[in-house]
């Protein structure tokens, strides 16, 4: 099967929330709340990967040095192998508005459980929650 590499980020704001951004209507798995982050192309790192996808869903700038590695997601769809590195990030420069018309939620970490997210991404909450 073939592996989709998928760069994501828990972006962590001064109260310890973490964001999550629907997925719009008309995508798989619509109305299913996620990391920000997308595909890494051919020619990227996981971490540039990010740095761009950030401008284009968020509009914020961040920095390499800003992303640290937290844990990953390996999970299997039907069509395809998703394997996810989670970064956490706690600086960037301006502030993450929807740019691509999808809903974002700043989110307590006890409150993360609440919010229904794809099957790959279960088992990063408790770690997420304990890590915060
Ligand atoms: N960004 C992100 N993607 C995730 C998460 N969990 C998860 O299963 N995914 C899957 O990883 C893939 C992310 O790719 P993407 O965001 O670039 O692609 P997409 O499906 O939105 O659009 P596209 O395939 O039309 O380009 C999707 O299949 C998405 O469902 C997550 O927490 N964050």
């Amino acid at each position: 099967m073939k592996v989709v590499l998928v760069s994501a980020v828990a972006l962590i704001d001064v109260d310890g929330r973490v964001l999550l951004a629907q997925r719009p209507d008309g995508k798989d798995m619509a109305g299913l709340w996620e990391f920000p982050g997308g595909k890494v192309e051919d020619g990227e790192s996981p971490e540039t990967a990010l740095i761009r996808e950030l401008q284009e869903e968020l509009g914020i700038d961040t920095w390499e040095s800003c992303l640290a590695p937290l844990t990953f997601a390996s999970h299997s769809y039907p069509d395809f192998h998703l394997l996810m590195p989670l970064f956490a990030c706690r600086k960037w420069n301006g502030t993450p508005r929807s740019v691509e018309n999808q809903a974002l939620k700043w989110v307590k970490a006890s409150d993360l459980s609440e919010y229904p997210m794809p099957p790959a991404d279960i088992p990063l909450i408790p770690i997420l929650r304990d890590w915060l």
